[in-house]
């Protein structure tokens, strides 16, 4: 039995979206250099102000659809007002074997100086090596002047990745890249401190097997599909599926594996759902994808033991529709040739945000996925990304559906 999700969390992509976790993007985004993007997973040098006038637009669109949205960094300011919540993060964000004894000592006491809003935005954009005032140590002192004592969040944006609603439990990621590790300390604080989330339930943590957020889809209620490629390991789609199954929300976890390739990061890079039998799909992997179906042996009743039953592979398309109990799941392709099908792949056409059943959020830019989109019945909100998008990921990468209402 499927418990709804009805004050908080999800069950599926589609349902109406009542609540969302953005994060406005902000400082952390002027620190990235033509010498460090590569490392800090940006596919460029964003304009920040007009990065920050497009996020706005998508809030705005998200309000006026009757969305509330709260900001991750406003949630945390608030719990660094609490001195549990300081210690931790603060201990967190100097623990980087990078740095000396007393380097790390001379960055946590600097930051514990700090009120709760300059502390929160330290977290996010970083301390630069030369922010740090005071600071001695040898490490200090060899550091590359232009380099990070804390290194920034730019990827912070893209709020899907580091938590994730799976019914009325959170599961706060592990985070495969060095670059984001530090994320899910910040989305973990949030989710244990802050009032709002009081008696959340935490369905994975960032000390498990990596597991990123973009590859986990709800296709529908009890039906959860998790790729696994570059960022999410067979083990943390596993742990996952032992989890949600143990605790009544799911019944059926699809493992689709993905090119282990930037240009399909996370499974909601090639696919994501328009409707409550229709997804947007990347023809170039539409038919080669694959999906393991896998189901508890007996009534689990523990997180991490349940005995798996493991089946496939099978065609992703077939897999899922038989998982969801429908004859068929519509595709909606990406493009309509291969070679705009494979640019509006790379600018994010198959990463759409769903506020409802045939109503979707995505870039403007993707001009032919898009109409493909309205010829199938999709509402479609275009929003600007030119500069969001260089951080390559779309609506759905920079939202984390709070709450849904059930289908
Ligand atoms: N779900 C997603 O596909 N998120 C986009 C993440 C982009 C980010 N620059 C990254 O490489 O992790």
């Amino acid at each position: 039995m499927i418990a709804p999700a009805a004050v908080r969390g999800a069950t599926s992509e589609v349902g109406p979206l009542r609540t969302v976790l953005l994060h406005r993007p902000g400082a952390e985004l002027r620190r990235l250099t033509p010498r460090n993007n590569d490392q800090l997973l940006f596919d460029g040098v964003p304009w920040v102000r007009r990065a920050q006038e497009e996020h706005d637009a998508f809030a705005a669109e998200l309000g006026s659809r009757g969305v509330e949205v709260l900001y991750l960094d406003r949630l945390l300011a608030e719990v660094l007002a609490d001195p549990a919540a300081r210690a931790e993060l603060i201990t967190a964000a100097v623990d980087d074997p990078r740095l000396g004894a007393t380097l790390k000592r001379t960055a946590a006491a600097h930051l514990a100086d700090l009120s709760p809003e300059d502390l929160a935005r330290a977290l996010v954009a970083g301390v630069a090596h030369d922010e740090l005032p005071g600071a001695r140590g040898l490490s200090w002192e060899l550091m590359a002047r232009g380099d990070f004592v804390v290194p920034p969040l730019p990827n912070l944006l893209f709020t899907r990745d580091s938590s994730v609603w799976v019914g009325d439990q959170v599961a706060v990621t592990s985070l495969a890249m060095p670059a984001r590790h530090r994320e899910s300390t910040i989305t973990a604080a949030v989710y244990a401190h802050h009032p709002r989330f009081a008696g959340a339930e935490q369905l994975y943590d960032a000390s498990l097997e990596h597991l990123e957020g973009g590859d986990v889809l709800l296709l529908a209620p009890g039906v959860v599909a998790v790729g696994v490629g570059e960022r999410t390991t067979p083990g943390g789609a596993e742990r996952l599926a032992r989890r949600v199954f143990a605790r009544g929300l799911a019944h059926t976890v699809l493992v689709v594996p993905i090119a282990q390739q930037r240009a399909t990061m996370h499974l909601d890079t090639i696919a994501t759902m328009v409707d409550v039998d229709a997804m947007v799909v990347y023809p170039a992997v539409a038919s080669s994808l694959v999906a393991w179906t896998v189901t508890a042996d007996v009534t689990p009743d523990d997180d991490d033991t349940t005995d798996l039953v493991v089946r496939g592979p099978a065609p992703f398309l077939e897999a899922a529709a038989a998982a969801m109990g429908i004859d068929r799941l519509r595709v909606i392709d990406t493009g309509l040739d291969p070679v705009t099908a494979e640019r509006e792949q790379w600018d994010d056409g198959n990463n759409t945000l769903a506020l409802a059943p045939r109503l979707a959020v995505a870039y403007e830019r993707n001009t032919v996925t898009n109409a493909a989109l309205e010829a199938a019945g999709i509402e479609v909100v275009r929003i600007s990304g030119s500069e969001l998008g260089s951080g390559r990921g779309g609506p759905r990468c920079m939202s984390c559906p709070v709450r849904r209402d059930p289908l």
